[in-house]
């Protein structure tokens, strides 16, 4: 449960959420995603489409990875591309990548045909980071995006991450570890209290 919780956050910047094991990291990142419901206050989308529920606006990227492990890879991605839809919105320029490209970019082009059951889970959580990329929604809530990758994925896990940034997307993330994240705000959250990000902790 949190109380004294506000925080706002504009297009181009990223809220990095830490704390320790248990606090509600996750747990935010699943209200923020529409998951849970909150019991009092708000969670507003300024500048969303019209019509548009803001759940739409958004990429959930959680523990799970959701891969169909009957489905080869791309097809899997081809699911997902034709399940959830673009969110477009002024002042982002995020645009789709097309599946099989997405695949090249996380470095696992030479998997497409595989049945996905057969992915170790690095490359599972990459394939579920593919997900963010073929649809393009301004929003991305991911909880411990770096878990199960490799150096070489981290680094260009972040390099998406920053390009969606310079696009005008907007980020929050739960992680322990650090990520050079450009604008990046900072909330930790504590037992008993939760900080709203101060302009001491912000990093540009
Ligand atoms: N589905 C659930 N039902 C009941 N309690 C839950 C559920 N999910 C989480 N909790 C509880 O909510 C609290 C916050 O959990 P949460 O997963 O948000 O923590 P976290 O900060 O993300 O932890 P970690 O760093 O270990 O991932 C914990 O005490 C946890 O036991």
């Amino acid at each position: 449960m949190f109380e004294d919780l506000s925080f706002s956050l504009e297009g181009g910047s990223a809220l990095v959420v830490t704390g320790a094991n248990g606090i509600g990291k996750s747990s935010l990142l699943r209200t923020l995603a529409g998951l849970v419901s909150l019991a009092h206050g708000s969670i507003r989308l300024e500048g969303g489409a019209p019509d548009t529920p803001s759940e739409e606006h958004i990429h959930y990227f959680g523990h799970q990875d959701a891969v169909k492990p009957a489905l080869s890879v791309l097809e899997n991605l081809q699911f997902w591309q034709s399940f959830a839809a673009a969110a477009h919105v002024s002042g982002f320029s995020g645009s789709s990548v097309d599946p099989m490209d997405a695949l090249n970019l996380l470095g696992i082009g030479h998997t497409a045909r595989l049945p996905a059951a057969f992915l170790s889970a690095g490359q599972k959580r990459r394939l579920s980071l593919c997900r963010l990329l073929v649809t393009p929604r301004p929003v991305w809530l991911m909880d411990e995006p770096t878990s199960a990758l490799d150096r070489v994925s981290e680094t260009q896990l972040l390099g998406l991450m920053n390009a969606h940034l310079a696009a005008g997307g907007l980020i929050v993330t739960a992680t322990h570890s650090d990520l050079a994240l450009e604008k990046t705000l900072i909330l930790h959250l504590r037992a008993g209290d939760a900080a709203a990000p101060s302009p001491e902790e912000a990093l540009q």
